[in-house]
């Protein structure tokens, strides 16, 4: 019997798993590759991913998916942000589940963010966000950390900011959906201008200057959509902006790192931020928001522009008020 199961035992979902187990949560952490829950079970630790994290020895981790799913009635989804509508289409949590995005980004194919692919996939479930300033090897080192979560149901909001708070794990509750997974969605595409900024060698005044008008144009994107821009200015957008444009513990701004030196994009690593700025990139385009920043990096991700054309084009715009 799990009250909580967590689909993807990635780098954020062990956390997780390992934070909730921690608190005395039946937790169960599913992951597709048999042979990786095999090892798991085995070091009671996933190396790959969160190496250093131990798994308290409450925390159960299986690839059996209807098996984890079976009596959970939260379900935390953890998977990168494109593949949740794959895994969606073979998950069958119960029906009234709170299905909690912990992704992400903006979904590529359907131009939607977490909540909307949920709603579309499982329309009989509770969506809620769970986002905000939390790298998981802090969150799986139980170091203290404060989160947004956003759930539009009244009941099911309060419920879960309790039983997914720990008295490490402090969870402030938000109403806005919208707003709560754009700030995360579009914190990724500016952390990557910034870390692109000095790998180049722009410096660190260059930095604050993209970390701000960034800034500036997620709220500009949020004002279009059914968003507060107000959450974005809380944990989810702004907090998260400042941990993850500032880090090198964050994947998008190494990339821009190695963008901004010359280097290919790296490897086998989540990076939420390249695929999130093209598919914001159309979704402004249609809405005719000018997201200059957002553009640039959709574009020296695709390897259309290099890194000082892009500096040169950004610093040609015609002079405006702030
Ligand atoms: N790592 C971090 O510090 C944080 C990550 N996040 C978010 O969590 C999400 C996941 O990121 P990480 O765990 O860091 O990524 P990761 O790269 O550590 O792991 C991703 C995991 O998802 C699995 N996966 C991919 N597609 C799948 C599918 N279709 N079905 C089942 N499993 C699948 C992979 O096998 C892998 O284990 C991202 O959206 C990220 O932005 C949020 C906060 C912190
Ligand atoms: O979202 C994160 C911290 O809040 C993790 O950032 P990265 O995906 O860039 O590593």
């Amino acid at each position: 019997m799990s009250d909580i199961a967590i689909l993807g035992a990635g780098a954020f979902g062990t956390a997780l798993a390992i934070a909730l187990s921690h608190h005395g949560n039946r937790v169960t952490l599913w992951a597709r590759d048999p042979e990786a829950v095999r090892i798991m079970n085995a070091e009671r630790c996933n190396a790959r991913r969160l190496p250093g994290a131990a798994f308290p020895a409450n925390l159960v981790v299986t690839a059996d998916l209807p098996a984890a799913l079976a009596s959970a009635r939260t379900v935390l989804l953890t998977v990168p942000m494109q593949s949740l509508a794959g895994l969606l289409a073979q998950a069958h949590p119960a029906e009234g589940s709170a299905l909690v995005a912990c992704c992400k980004g903006v979904d590529l194919a359907s131009g939607l963010g977490p909540t909307g692919v949920i709603a579309a996939a499982c329309p009989g479930a509770i969506p809620a966000v769970l986002t905000g300033p939390s790298f998981a090897s802090d969150i799986g080192h139980l170091l203290p950390t404060a989160l947004t979560l956003a759930c539009a149901d009244a009941e099911a909001g309060p419920a879960l900011q309790h039983q997914l708070s720990t008295p490490v794990l402090r969870l402030y509750l938000s109403r806005d959906m919208a707003g709560a997974e754009l700030g995360g969605a579009l914190k990724n595409v500016v952390a990557l201008a910034a870390g692109i900024t000095m790998g180049a060698g722009f410096g660190e005044s260059a930095r604050a200057a993209i970390i701000t008008r960034g800034f500036a144009e997620m709220l500009r994107f949020a004002e279009t959509t059914a968003a507060d821009p107000d959450t974005l200015r809380g944990l989810s957008g702004l907090g998260d902006l400042t941990l993850t444009a500032t880090s090198e513990k964050s994947r998008n701004y190494r990339a821009g790192l190695a963008l901004g030196r010359g280097e290919p994009l790296p490897e086998g690593m989540t990076i939420e931020g390249v695929a999130t700025a093209q598919a914001v990139e159309r979704l402004a385009a249609k809405r005719n928001v000018p997201m200059p920043l957002t553009a640039m990096v959709a574009a020296v991700t695709r390897g259309e522009v290099s890194v000082p054309e892009a500096a040169a084009a950004l610093l040609a715009r015609p002079l405006k008020a702030e």
